[in-house]
């Protein structure tokens, strides 16, 4: 896969600095690679985590409990596919004890590192620590984000937001980048907050929201492009990969023209 280096200057709504270290990927925009540095005077805030790499097209979770195959073999085939990040969520009844869960943790790591994808943990800050992991995922109601940012500050800090509020007060307190959802209905977790939509996304932007942000809950080929359109940067996914026959094909077919990342005029802000 070719890359090619744009030149200083804004990517999207981001005022990018060290625009030297910033690619996107051929010509399809999909698989944008970002360093980035923003900053937002209007908001009195601004970020220099200028050396992190965030490749939110397409964000694959998974736990053993969600997988239809092993989920090394889920994991390999869906990188193949086009998969750019990934965060390990093993959770629920099913959810695989201490161990287990820490040395599938660590196969899964490896996967990721063989392939060069971001390998971010889901609540647990004991085994991102472990690990060493790339970041670690934290919800509403997990440790506050003050802390996380405090305990790691050179990680990939990622925070579920289910309205501008939530999302503004991440933003202030170090978030890399936003989980937004559902977006639309889901079995797969159990304890959601209400459908939102993609609206909620385009609310974000229009207040001025500017760090990355990925649509999660629901998300299937047919609807994966609104949630682009909305404003988010790319999608989270776990049962349109981790359940599907075939889950190269199931991330490939992510990875098409109307899928790809928009820029900014398609956006519907
Ligand atoms: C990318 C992304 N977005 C949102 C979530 C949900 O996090 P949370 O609300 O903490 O719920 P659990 O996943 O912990 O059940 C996520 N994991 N990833
Ligand atoms: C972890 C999580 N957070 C909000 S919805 C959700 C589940 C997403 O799973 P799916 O892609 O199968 O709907
Ligand atoms: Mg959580």
């Amino acid at each position: 896969m070719s890359h090619s280096r744009t030149s200083k200057g804004t990517i999207g709504s981001r005022i990018c600095r060290n625009s030297d270290t910033i690619c996107i990927c051929c010509d399809c925009g999909f698989f944008a690679t970002r360093k980035w540095s923003w900053t937002d005077e209007s908001l009195g805030f601004s970020s220099e985590r200028g050396d992190k790499v965030i490749p939110l097209s397409l964000y694959l979770i998974l736990g053993s409990q969600n997988c239809k195959y092993a989920p090394e073999f889920v994991l390999q085939e869906a990188i193949r596919g086009g998969v750019t990040m990934f965060q390990f969520r093993e959770k629920g009844e099913s959810a695989l004890p201490y161990r287990e869960k820490r040395d599938l943790a660590k196969r899964l790591q490896q996967i990721c590192q063989n392939n060069d994808i971001p390998f971010i943990v889901n609540d647990d800050i004991e085994l991102t620590r472990e690990l060493n992991a790339d970041g670690i995922h934290i919800g509403q109601d997990d440790r506050p984000l003050k802390d996380v940012r405090a305990w790691f500050p050179d990680k990939i800090v990622g925070v579920s937001a289910h309205d501008v509020g939530e999302a503004s007060k991440a933003m202030r307190e170090g978030a890399d980048y936003l989980g937004v959802g559902p977006m639309y209905h889901t079995d797969t977790k159990p304890d959601i907050e209400l459908v939102k939509g993609p609206a909620v996304i385009q609310a974000m932007r229009k207040s001025g929201i500017q760090i990355p942000i990925v649509g999660i809950g629901g998300i299937t080929h047919a609807n994966a492009e609104a949630v682009l359109r909305a404003g988010a940067d790319g999608i989270a996914v776990i049962s349109a990969i981790t359940k599907d026959q075939d889950p190269y094909q199931a991330a490939q077919m992510f990875c098409t023209d109307k899928t790809k990342r928009l820029d900014n005029k398609q956006l519907l802000r």
